[in-house]
């Protein structure tokens, strides 16, 4: 199954994708939704994204494709710290991160197929081989009959399989999904599921904000979990928090250690 990623050279990846220090969010004049911050992602590592609605999965992953800045902290992505770079900079990081966008923010007006080519079409591959690997990836998940579909046409669940495509087909280093199997039954979220594992197996350090408990259980991948401001790192088998850090944090299932 791996050989529907299209291969490409190996870049060099630092040991750790992704570290924030003390990073703080506000909106505006509001309360602030995270306080002091600290984590890091290894390279290459798989974490699900969990914590209650409006506790901040979305604001969290909206600060990791950059599309906000921190109120104050730092944030590193691959090796480099990216609040205090320059604007143009920014393009060339972003161009290494996939997202799955919660409301899939696909373009109307081209079919699913030129939706998902678009990265690579960015990227400068050629058609013949963007002829080769879109059609494979979208009758993997699921769309081999809704090919040349606009998205206006398609249920829910079939734009959420098009904006994953898209996510994955360039072999991103780092994988963002907001809700990602929202919109999908359950043998199709284990399916994308194992998609995102197999693009991890090739390298990419893999973030999936979720709801659903059954996949939590099903594929005992670590936490972080969002709770009063603070994020706690939770053991898949356990349940036993490894890090507390942040405001008001609460232990879930367990007292913290001492
Ligand atoms: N653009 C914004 N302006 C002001 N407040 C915002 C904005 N985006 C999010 N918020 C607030 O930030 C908090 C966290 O929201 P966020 O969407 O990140 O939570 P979430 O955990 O992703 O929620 P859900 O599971 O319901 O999608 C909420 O209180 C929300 O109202």
């Amino acid at each position: 199954m791996a050989g529907i990623f299209r291969k490409q050279r190996d870049r060099r990846q630092d040991a750790v994708a992704v570290r924030f220090e003390a990073v703080g969010l506000r909106y505006g004049s509001g309360p602030e939704i995270f306080t002091d911050i600290d984590f890091s992602l290894p390279s290459g590592s798989f974490h699900f994204l969990t914590g209650a609605s409006g506790a901040g999965k979305s604001s969290l992953l909206s600060l990791l494709y950059l599309a906000q800045r921190p109120t104050r902290g730092s944030i590193t992505l691959f090796g480099q710290e990216v609040t205090s770079v320059h604007r143009q900079e920014l393009p060339a990081v972003r161009r290494r991160i996939g997202v799955v966008f919660q409301d899939f923010r696909l373009l109307d007006h081209l079919s699913a197929l030129d939706n998902v080519a678009l990265p690579l079409r960015v990227a400068g591959v050629s058609e013949e081989e963007i002829r080769r690997h879109v059609p494979e990836l979208l009758s993997w998940v699921g769309l081999r009959e809704q090919m040349n579909a606009r998205p206006p046409t398609l249920s829910g669940g079939q734009k959420q399989r098009i904006a994953i495509a898209r996510a994955v087909i360039s072999r991103p280093d780092l994988l963002l999904a907001d809700e990602p199997t929202g919109n999908v039954d359950d043998r199709i979220a284990t399916r994308l599921l194992h998609l995102f594992i197999e693009l991890n197996k090739l390298g990419t350090t893999v973030l999936i904000a979720t709801h659903s408990e059954g996949l939590i259980q099903r594929f005992r991948f670590p936490r972080l979990h969002l709770d009063g401001g603070g994020l706690a790192i939770v053991d898949p088998v356990t349940e036993e928090v490894r890090a507390l850090v942040g405001a008001e944090s609460t232990p879930i299932g367990r007292e913290p250690r001492p």
